[in-house]
């Protein structure tokens, strides 16, 4: 077997070591999704990234529980729906993900989707303080959070979520976003890095980028997000393409080449706007 890729970390604002890339997990179900994160643990991912949505809770915890990778060194990330936004209903739910996952604690939990027209995510976001006071999740977080849904959670919690996990690609750099996130000490956590089978993997700025490095147009882009300081969770069910997605940290990409990278911004690829997104 190929050795394990070595994955530099970033530091979370209550002190995690957090890994630079993360393993995205959406649709991989049943025991080839387990074969797939297991294969993805021994390829040197220890982020994974779930949610119970995903339906893929039980097929992410097996990986995990039966892996060589020790415990302590994965992080597992799962995430609250919608449907159970609340705080008695975020409790119950973070219980069912736990039994789902068959695991002592979450490394990572992220509230799914802000719901603002359902305006229950401040009182979710205290029930995730309970838990992380009580040991069960290590760091707490959001995803798909504006900058106001952050000032308000922040101002009524005095809690600064650990991490935001938002729609983030060459498409879609949210340069105003991460800025926010910089001033406030949040980390950005970005889905659907690559595109999501969208052309923007034969965009020739980035096909003449990777000539240049002797690499693939995937690896441009993955390392993109890292030099941007975002942690991409490319998925894939291929070990192969796994390696290749994680195997970025031999090469970098000069100032004029992420500017470059960045000049193909036009917008959010799917139009899933966190204002009015209604997630289940
Ligand atoms: N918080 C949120 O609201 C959201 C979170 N997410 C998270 O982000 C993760 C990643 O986003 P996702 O939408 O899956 O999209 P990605 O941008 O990760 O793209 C995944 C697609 O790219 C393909 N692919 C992977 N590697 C390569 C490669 N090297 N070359 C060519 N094709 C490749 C995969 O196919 P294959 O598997 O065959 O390799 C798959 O079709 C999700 O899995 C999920 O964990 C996603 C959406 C929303
Ligand atoms: O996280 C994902 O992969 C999603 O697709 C989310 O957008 C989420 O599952 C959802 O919004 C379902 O409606």
């Amino acid at each position: 077997m190929a050795d394990a890729i070595g994955v530099p970390t970033l530091t979370l604002n209550d002190g995690t070591a957090f890994p630079a890339v993360g393993l995205g997990t959406y649709k991989l179900n049943g025991d080839d999704g387990t074969a797939a994160v297991k294969g993805a643990l021994d390829t040197g991912y220890r982020l994974l990234d779930t949610a119970l949505n995903y339906e893929n809770e039980d097929a992410v915890g097996r990986a995990v529980r039966e892996t060589d990778v020790p415990r302590s060194e994965i992080l597992v990330t799962s995430k609250l729906p919608g449907r159970h936004h609340g705080y008695d209903e975020a409790l119950r739910s973070f219980d069912e993900t736990r039994a789902n996952l068959g695991l002592d604690h979450v490394d990572l939990y992220l509230i799914h989707w802000p719901l603002p027209r359902v305006d229950k995510y401040v009182e979710s976001f205290r029930a995730f303080k309970k838990l992380q006071d009580d040991g069960l999740v290590t760091s707490i977080g959001v995803s798909n959070f504006t900058e106001e849904h952050l000032r308000r959670v922040i101002d009524e919690t005095g809690v600064v979520p650990a991490v935001n996990q938002v729609e983030l690609h060459p498409y879609f750099p949210q340069a105003a976003l991460r800025a926010v996130h910089r001033e406030l000490g949040i980390v950005t956590e970005s889905w659907s890095p690559i595109g999501k089978q969208s052309e923007l993997l034969t965009e020739g700025v980035i096909g003449d980028v990777a000539a240049s490095h002797g690499v693939t147009p995937t690896q441009v882009v993955v390392r993109w997000h890292v030099q941007l300081g975002a942690v991409p969770l490319p998925k894939s069910a291929d070990s192969g393409r796994q390696r290749e997605n994680l195997d970025v940290f031999g090469f970098e990409l000069a100032d004029d080449e992420v500017s470059a990278i960045s000049g193909l911004e036009r917008g959010r690829l799917w139009g899933a706007d966190p204002e009015t997104h209604e997630e289940f």
